[in-house]
């Protein structure tokens, strides 16, 4: 049964959607580097950035579809070579997550972004996780790492980063697929993802974002992939939508992103309410938030702005995020407690 909440007005929903504990499912480390970040560690490291100041590297941020902001995005990344570089990113996310009342978060990073221009893996993985330890210990946030491919590359270039990422396995509970998806369908990636599942690994692909349905069916059917990240898409499907639905696969939906890059024109135009009418999980995630135009909060607070949502879609919003997280049941259960517990709280 849907939980309803009619004595929580409209007026109220700012400041419960700040205050509902959520867990976050869907956020790019690299993609939580603000300009200001980016220009430290270009001076830290002596990087030479192709913007003179932070108002410049900002201005640049107009994105015409995810192409236009991948290639900004890669660049600001570029900053990031030491250890400590990807801790100091990791935890500034951490800190705001804490405090918008992000109980647990599942962080995706792109090792092929680093490895590539000669960082080591080590220096990734230890400077994320030692920041996601931190996390738990001074902030009370409990965070996990997903490694992703970058899906422009070939899968060969997967399976050896794959490789390289193993004797680290414990320090990241799953594996997902990101960068460019126009004409990198998941199925490139049948055999790196097959590792991955022998591995133990949780499974995860970014598909339906710009792609079209195909592709979230062959996350499913040839990647076996457990959630699937953006996920948009699917309503050109009815069949697909079904079988969402029946099989409760997670969508880690990121309303601002989809309209920085120009998935939808606004966010009056999203079809969350309608995912969420159809049975659908869906989550609210925030992708790139340094990009975007705001974290986890603020991607709830424009999107219920914009659309006529209520206290029970976002109820359902939060609790769907524990749900779907990869955390074990006691957790999600004591988050849902919380999550009640806040509710109750509200009138
Ligand atoms: O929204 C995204 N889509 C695909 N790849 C990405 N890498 C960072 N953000 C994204
Ligand atoms: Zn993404």
């Amino acid at each position: 049964m849907k939980k309803t909440f009619p004595h929580i007005p409209r007026e109220r929903l700012p400041a419960l959607l700040a205050a509902m504990p959520k867990a976050e499912l869907h956020i790019h480390i690299e993609g939580s580097l603000e300009p200001e970040l980016i220009f430290e560690l270009a001076k830290r490291n002596g990087v030479a950035l192709a913007y003179p100041s932070v108002e410049a590297l900002r201005a640049a941020y107009a994105f015409t579809d995810l192409q236009s902001f991948l290639d900004i995005y890669y660049a600001g990344a570029s900053v990031l070579l030491t250890e400590d570089d990807f801790h100091d990113m990791a935890w500034a996310y951490l800190r705001r997550a804490a405090a918008e009342n992000v109980l647990h978060t599942e962080i995706f990073f792109d090792p092929q972004t680093h490895t590539a221009r000669g960082v080591p893996m080590e220096a990734v993985i230890h400077g994320l996780k030692r920041a996601a330890d931190r996390a738990g210990a001074e902030l009370g946030v409990s965070a996990q790492l997903i490694l992703c491919f970058l899906r422009h590359l070939s899968e060969d270039d997967a399976l050896q980063t794959l490789e390289q990422a193993l004797p680290l396995r414990e320090h990241f509970i799953g594996a997902g697929l990101d960068s460019s998806e126009r004409g990198h369908p998941p199925e490139k990636f049948a055999r790196v993802f097959a590792r991955c599942r022998e591995l133990g690994l949780r499974l995860v692909a970014h598909a339906g974002e710009e792609g079209p349905p195909e592709y979230i069916w062959n996350a499913l059917d040839v990647l076996k992939v457990e959630r699937i990240d953006h996920g948009v898409r699917c309503l050109g499907d009815p069949a697909l939508v079904q079988r969402l639905a029946r099989e409760h696969i997670p969508l880690t939906v990121c309303p601002l992103s989809n309209v920085k890059l120009c998935v939808f024109d606004q966010l009056g135009a999203h079809n969350l309410g309608e995912l969420l009418s159809a049975g659908l999980a869906a989550t609210v995630n925030s992708d790139d938030p340094a990009y975007f135009g705001g974290y986890l909060n603020q991607n709830y607070l424009e999107t219920f702005a914009a659309l006529p949502l209520d206290a029970g879609h976002a109820y359902t919003l939060a609790r769907n995020s524990f749900e779907a997280s990869f955390a074990d049941q006691a957790d999600k259960a004591r988050w849902i407690e919380r999550l009640d517990a806040t509710f109750e709280q509200f009138r």
